[in-house]
């Protein structure tokens, strides 16, 4: 599912729209959805309102790269998928769709701990790279097992997610009463710590009871160790915002970081994650830093690797592409965002990822100003 009715290449809205007539609306809700005024959700997206380009001329441009590497393994696209929960909400195959159409493109795509396929289902599928995210649960003991059984299939890293102490306050999840229902579950877990995230009561969110009652609330910088020794594999965190947690995250052994305000849906009035990225880059030491955050189409993910990501990662969007088309649509969305990236770094004269640096972007003070 690459193109519309009458031929044109579907970009992000196409399939957002599409995604839209699909999904259930409490569903909708939830991934749409934001933390308490949305105000974080708009501010990741008029960042991107404000950006200018400075496009460079004679560059060279009749083959454009946008290949990129990433703790030893070669992604043909700097676009990866962002951790997202329980894909079976929207797509019968749910991750295994995901990761088959993650793989078309050739692209990164980190499986989110409450995913609604199993690990080892989900790497079966896989033809590109895979890492596993991780919230830091009271059941330490669940984590470590994730983890043994992610190093089994091959998983690449691990994603500690830190900006969820507790869950943001989603009023259209309170207000629907939301609850993750039928047949989907968040298979890789023990059916006990996920029960919570299925009681539905009338204007609450099960999934803020779930994580008052199984995320743990209370871990610090120093209990990063704990997880450090159960892996070899590369630590990410996920959620960083400032250059004080990026140096904290560094000396506590973070190999990379991820800029995140989690898509607007944790702590409203959170700046946008564009706005930090080049402060977070700053300050992390040389490891490589990840973006997510309102990327909606290539020339938002070029600001954002310009502006000092190794990476883009993308939530929202690749779902839209699984509730329209599957894998086909998850792999649509990526390639067509993909060109939409060549496209863009062709006209502003940067043929490689290498060549994007601060200097191809000029932040301006109002949305649509100069
Ligand atoms: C429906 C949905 C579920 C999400 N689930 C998770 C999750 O399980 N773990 C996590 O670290 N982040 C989760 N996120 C946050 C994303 O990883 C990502 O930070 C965010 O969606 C990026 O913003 P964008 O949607 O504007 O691209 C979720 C986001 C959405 C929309
Ligand atoms: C019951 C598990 C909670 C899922 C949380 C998913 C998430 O992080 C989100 O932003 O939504």
């Amino acid at each position: 599912m690459t193109q519309t009715r009458t031929g044109q290449s579907f970009t992000g809205t196409d399939y957002q729209r599409l995604a839209r007539e699909l999904v259930d609306p409490d569903v909708w809700d939830f991934i749409e959805g934001g933390a308490e005024a949305e105000r974080t959700v708009a501010a990741n997206l008029a960042a991107f309102d404000r950006v200018r380009l400075r496009p460079r001329v004679l560059a060279g441009v009749s083959e454009v790269d946008t290949s990129v590497e990433l703790f030893g393994t070669r992604y043909a696209t700097p676009l990866g998928v962002a951790p997202t929960a329980y894909h079976r909400l929207v797509d019968a195959e749910g991750e295994v769709a995901t990761a088959r159409g993650a793989g078309a493109a050739g692209a990164l795509f980190v499986v989110g701990m409450f995913a609604s396929r199993t690990l080892e289902e989900i790497a079966e599928a896989s033809s590109s790279e895979l890492w596993i995210q991780l919230y830091w649960l009271r059941r330490r003991d669940v984590m470590a097992a994730l983890l043994r059984r992610a190093e089994r299939c091959g998983y690449g890293a691990v994603m500690l997610t830190v900006d969820v102490p507790r869950m943001g306050r989603r009023w259209r999840d309170m207000r629907n009463g939301f609850a993750i229902g039928g047949d989907v579950a968040a298979v890789n877990i023990d059916a006990g710590v996920m029960a919570s995230a299925h009681e539905r009561a009338a204007g609450g969110s099960a999934l803020v009871r779930h994580t008052a009652q199984q995320f743990d609330a209370g871990v610090t910088w120093d209990d990063l160790a704990w997880l450090r020794a159960q892996t070899r594999l590369p630590l990410v965190l996920k959620g960083i915002l400032t250059a004080e947690d990026a140096r904290l995250a560094v000396r506590h052994g973070a190999d990379a970081i991820v800029v995140s305000n989690h898509g607007g849906r944790q702590l409203d009035g959170a700046v946008a994650s564009l706005d930090v990225l080049a402060e977070v880059a700053d300050a992390a030491g040389g490891r490589p830093v990840l973006f997510d955050g309102g990327v909606r189409r290539g020339v938002d993910a070029l600001a954002a690797l310009a502006l000092g990501a190794r990476m883009v990662l993308l939530g929202r969007p690749p779902l839209w592409g699984l509730a329209a088309g599957g894998a086909d649509g998850v792999a649509g969305l990526l390639r067509t965002t993909t060109e939409e990236l060549a496209h863009a770094m062709a006209l502003a004269g940067r043929p490689t990822l290498g060549d994007l640096d601060r200097s191809v972007v000029r932040m301006s003070t109002i949305a649509g100003g100069a």
